[in-house]
This record gives C-alpha cells, sequence and structure tokens, in this order.
C-alpha cells in the first residue's frame, strides 16, 4: 500500500478496500480495456488520489449529510465515483456509464467489497436524465474526463436539483474550456465557480476541479437526445 498525503486522513479499511480495488482492476484489466495505468503508485496518485481530490473543494464540503445523493456520470473502471464511495460511506452514490462491460466489472466491485451505498447503471447519461426517478434527483454530479466542459454540462445539469453543484474534474488545461463553459452554462441555468487547480503528489502533474451549481429549473429541452450534445455542443 502506497503511503501518500490523502486529501483527508483515511481509516485502515478504506485503504483495504482502495488496495482491494485496485487489484480487482489489475485481474480484470487483463481481459477487457479499463486503465492505461497500471503502476502501482501512478493508480493510487493518478486514479485514487486525483478522485478524492474534491475533498479538497470548498463547495463539496458544504453539502450537509448524511442522505446526500450523487450521481457520477460516464465513470469508466470507477473513477472518481468508487474511491469517493469508500472514503464517504453516509452518502450515496449511482454510477453511470453507456459500457455494459465496465458495468459489469463495477457491479463485482460494488459486491467484491461490500459497497452497500454505491449503485451501477448501464445506460447512456442522456437516456437516463429523462427517467423521473434520476432527473433533478441529485445533490451532486461529479464526471471526469469524460467531454469537453460545454458538452459536459449538458450531460450533467439534467441530474442536479436547483442548488445542486456539479464537479467536473480536468486536466491542467482547463482555460480553453472556460469561454464555452460559460456560455453553456447560461443555456443550461447553471453557474460556474472559480476552478480549483492542485497538484498531485510524487509530482505526478497538476489538475482542476471545475463546480458549477444548478441556479434555475432546468429546462426541458435539455439534454438533447443521445448523441447530438456531442455533435452540436452548446
Ligand atoms: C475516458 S473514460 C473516463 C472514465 C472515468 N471517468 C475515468 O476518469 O477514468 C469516458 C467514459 O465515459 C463513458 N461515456 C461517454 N459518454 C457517455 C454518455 N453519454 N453516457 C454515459 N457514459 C458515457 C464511456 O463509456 C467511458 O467509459
Amino acid at each position: 500500500m502506497l503511503d501518500i498525503p490523502w486529501p483527508k486522513p483515511l481509516t485502515d479499511a478504506q485503504l483495504k478496500k482502495l488496495d482491494a480495488y485496485r487489484r480487482l482492476l489489475l485481474e480484470w484489466n487483463e481481459r477487457m480495456n479499463l486503465t492505461a495505468i497500471t503502476d502501482e503508485p501512478e493508480v493510487y496518485v493518478k486514479h485514487f488520489y486525483d478522485s478524492l481530490a474534491v475533498l479538497m473543494v470548498p463547495e463539496w464540503n458544504k453539502m450537509a449529510r448524511p442522505g446526500l445523493r450523487v450521481m457520477d456520470v460516464g465513470t469508466g473502471a470507477g473513477f472518481p465515483g468508487i474511491p469517493l464511495a469508500i472514503v464517504e460511506e453516509d452518502i450515496e452514490f449511482v454510477l453511470n456509464d453507456a459500457l455494459q462491460k465496465r458495468v459489469g466489472f463495477l457491479q463485482a466491485v460494488v459486491d467484491e467489497l461490500g459497497l452497500s451505498n454505491v449503485r451501477v447503471i448501464h445506460a447512456r447519461s442522456e437516456d437516463l436524465a429523462r427517467d423521473v426517478d434520476y432527473r433533478k434527483q441529485f445533490d451532486a454530479v461529479v464526471s471526469r474526463a469524460v467531454a469537453r466542459l460545454n458538452i459536459l454540462m449538458e450531460l450533467m445539469c439534467p441530474f442536479l436539483r436547483v442548488g445542486g453543484v456539479g464537479f467536473s474534474y480536468k486536466g491542467p488545461g482547463f482555460d480553453d474550456e472556460r469561454v464555452d463553459g460559460l456560455r453553456a452554462a447560461k443555456r443550461l441555468g447553471a453557474r460556474l465557480k472559480e476552478p480549483m487547480t492542485y497538484t498531485l503528489p510524487l509530482e505526478m502533474g497538476a489538475r482542476t476541479i471545475v463546480a458549477f451549481e444548478q441556479i434555475t429549473p432546468i429546462s426541458n429541452t435539455y439534454p438533447r437526445k443521445a448523441g447530438i450534445p456531442q455533435r452540436k455542443p452548446l
């Protein structure tokens, strides 16, 4: 297990779960494409630490607990959703991805680690966001490495209740997405917050989390049909 300065102190039980997750990730990665990052320190820093970095964002800590509902859009092999669910045990997480095989892997992780606060759903987020059980039902939505901000916000905002907050994980070069993001936010009834840039431990680079708040109820127009947000970004 790698000893690094986590965004918040972790218990032994949480560290053990993270390591069990790492083992499952590597084991399943031999059969399917889950991640290009397999070196132990890199998995810990670029996947686990990075996923938990939202714990350093003031808007995340301002949210009242317990009973919060958080959606992870395009979770892939479970980032940031699984590390967050391991550490934020009193938050209910829904992890969504369009690829069935990744969802199968995630269900195995949830079962083996006994993560009773996680539900995994196979769907395109554009379709899921039309389901009344999910539309406007979340206090927060997280997403990493899924799309540019103006596209991503159309996928994330429909899940947020008014007053809910989206957290988009970005690389260091976020500035070129800001103008398009501001335009999309206006159409979606959201407001961008000041981004938080942080450096990963072990000199593994810089990252940014951009938070945005849902200010007014989102128009029924959004999200547009599956594929349109990507082809015709706001
Ligand atoms: C590059 S991967 C990133 C995965 C993970 N969030 C991470 O940071 O490692 C993008 C993921 O988003 C999913 N995805 C892309 N568009 C989606 C959509 N419209 N609805 C649901 N999942 C989507 C893909 O299937 C893929 O697993």
